[in-house]
């Protein structure tokens, strides 16, 4: 590492690291400085900053530290963020505050890692590959403390050199010193509108709001193709903010897993969804310590696949108006981790309707199994395989030929993700466009091999968690060409008929769209946004194979 230094002459940094707003009056609580007790004999506090460097604390902060092994595992490991921060959170004992603290810190720090990365390139003399892994990570906490969180700069870059000496070494500490006070010496503002004037951005252009909203330019241009196709062609910086800020925890009762859970959570401090029955928002904290959740029978789940699960259970084909659903057959064709097959499993139990969810890694399945444990197990089968051999199974092929097929199934596709950037923090700079190509093919067999087990008279929803178009409107009209036995039914009825009327209101509510007719395909389908319904950023489409005689 004593080979890396900082930039000079010209960089920032001039004024020694101060911000023009200074926090330092705050402590921990807001600035995610440690709380300061003092000295020993009850004294004033040393000011750390007019230490010298050899003076300076070289242990970390462990909610610093925390996120940093986050970052590690990210970066190294190929690890999901949202996945290690809990057993790290647990590992370090961190109370509630310092929990909260080393959350926004990784998962701010990994969303916004291509804009800070940025910011740090022009601050070195070298590409940003020919720093040591750990030491670009650390910029990166770093970074964010300074540039997006309210952390007195003092404390964001000294805390920041106690956690690089700590666990890189004191060389490395001098170098990220000296990094961070260059980089501090701009608000986030200035430094974006320095870097789109160095790199010639265009007010606007795709590359210009990348930087400043932290997505990949490609992810830009998908949005904006989304949106523009659902007629929200205004909406681009509110719909790439909203990527950046935290969703709220909304539950979802299990009916059929025991006794309704909801009021106890109510009671508890959560409130009752206005989109959907059976859920609820909880903004309270450690959700875990609400009734019903550790037993499984309460879970955290977006609302927006609540929304489509309870939909694909409650539309009746329109050749019945009968919306008895006893004796019928259901699949979830990819149903790993099982969040919906829990919810349609649930309402399958209740309804005398029976679930096989399908998913091909033996890990998934047996996620699938756990979450569908509390639900009486007559209602509900795990198979473990491939979905597009779904028809090869002497079980299936037997229901097509004395049934017809399944009644109902949920396609929810492997897909970009790109709907639930705000939950997979480093999402964004992992995926690539050419991951594309690949799973749009899958998609496409997995639709057609459900069509081909989908009985007459049955229903078959088409779910991603990506507003692609490449992998919503433009396989649904695929699908149509390869399957004119297929009709479009709207979606939107589908999800009005279980919503609250508030929910119904709110998918009434879309501006006109602007491509095609009452008709076309986009808008018989649903597009679910985070910055207008407040759930993932999914998309719904629901066909129907009508009976022959129709
Ligand atoms: C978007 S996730 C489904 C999420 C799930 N429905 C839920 O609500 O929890 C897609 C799932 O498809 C599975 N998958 C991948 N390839 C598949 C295939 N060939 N056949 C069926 N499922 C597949 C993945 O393992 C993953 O679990």
């Amino acid at each position: 590492m004593s080979g890396q230094r900082p930039r000079r002459g010209g960089t920032p940094g001039a004024d020694g690291g101060r911000r023009r707003e200074d926090h330092r009056e705050d402590r921990r609580d807001a600035t995610g400085r440690q709380r300061n007790r003092g000295g020993p004999d009850g004294s004033r506090p040393r000011s750390r900053s007019a230490q010298a460097p050899s003076g300076r604390r070289r242990k970390a902060d462990p909610a610093r530290l925390v996120a940093f092994r986050v970052l590690r595992a990210v970066s190294r490991d190929d690890a999901y963020a949202n996945l290690t921060l809990p057993g790290e959170i647990r590992r370090a004992r961190l109370d509630r505050r310092d929990a909260g603290f080393a959350t926004e810190l990784a998962y701010g720090a990994l969303r916004a890692q291509g804009t800070y990365d940025a910011i740090i390139a022009a601050c070195v003399d070298r590409p940003l590959d020919a720093l040591d892994a750990p030491v670009l990570d650390a910029l990166r906490l770093g970074a964010h403390q300074l540039l997006g969180m309210r952390v007195d700069p003092h404390a964001a870059v000294s805390e920041t050199v106690a956690l690089v000496r700590a666990e890189i070494g004191a060389g490395p500490g001098g170098f990220v010193n000296a990094v961070l006070r260059r980089l501090s010496a701009e608000d986030r503002e200035t430094w974006m509108t320095r870097l789109a004037e160095e790199k010639s951005l265009e007010p606007g252009s795709d590359e210009d709001l990348g930087l400043r909203h932290a997505h990949p330019s490609w992810v830009v241009r998908a949005m904006k193709q989304a949106l523009r196709l659902d007629g929200r062609s205004g909406e681009l910086e509110a719909a790439l903010a909203a990527d950046n800020a935290a969703p709220v925890v909304h539950l979802v009762d299990l009916p059929a897993a025991g006794e309704p859970r909801l009021a106890g959570a109510l009671a508890a401090g959560a409130e009752p969804s206005d989109l959907l029955e059976g859920a609820a928002v909880f903004r309270g904290g450690d959700v875990g310590r609400l009734p019903g959740v550790r037993e499984g029978e309460l879970r955290v789940q977006d609302i927006g696949s609540q929304w489509i699960a309870r939909a694909v259970a409650g539309s009746f084909t329109p050749e019945t108006v009968d919306p008895d659903v006893a004796g019928e057959h259901w699949l979830d064709l990819c149903a790993g981790p099982g969040g919906k097959a829990a919810l349609l499993a649930a309402l399958a139990a209740e309804q005398d309707a029976a679930l096989v969810a399908n998913e091909p890694s033996a890990h998934r399945a047996e996620l699938v199994r756990q979450a569908l444990a509390p639900i009486r197990t007559d209602a509900w089968t795990v198979r473990e395989g491939d979905g597009r051999t779904i028809g090869e199974d002497p079980a299936v092929a037997d229901l097509v030929s004395t049934h017809g097929g399944f009644d109902r199934i949920l396609v929810d596709a492997p897909c970009t993700g790109l709907g639930a950037l705000r939950r997979r923090p480093e999402a964004r700079w992992r995926r690539r466009p050419a991951d594309l190509a690949e799973l749009t093919v899958l998609q496409e067999e997995l639709l057609d091999a459900a069509a081909d087990v989908l009985a007459p008279g049955g229903l078959l929803a088409y779910v991603t968690c990506s507003p692609h178009v490449a992998e919503t409107v433009v396989q649904v009209e695929d699908l149509l060409r390869r399957r004119p036995d297929l009709r479009l039914l709207d979606a939107h009825d589908a999800m009005t008929a279980v919503s609250s009327p508030q929910g119904a209101e709110l998918l009434r509510s879309g501006p006109p769209r602007e491509a095609g007719g009452e008709t076309s395909t986009n808008s018989r389908t649903v597009q679910l946004w985070p910055h207008v319904h407040g759930t993932d950023a999914m998309f719904f489409a629901l066909l129907l194979r009508p009976t022959q005689s129709d």
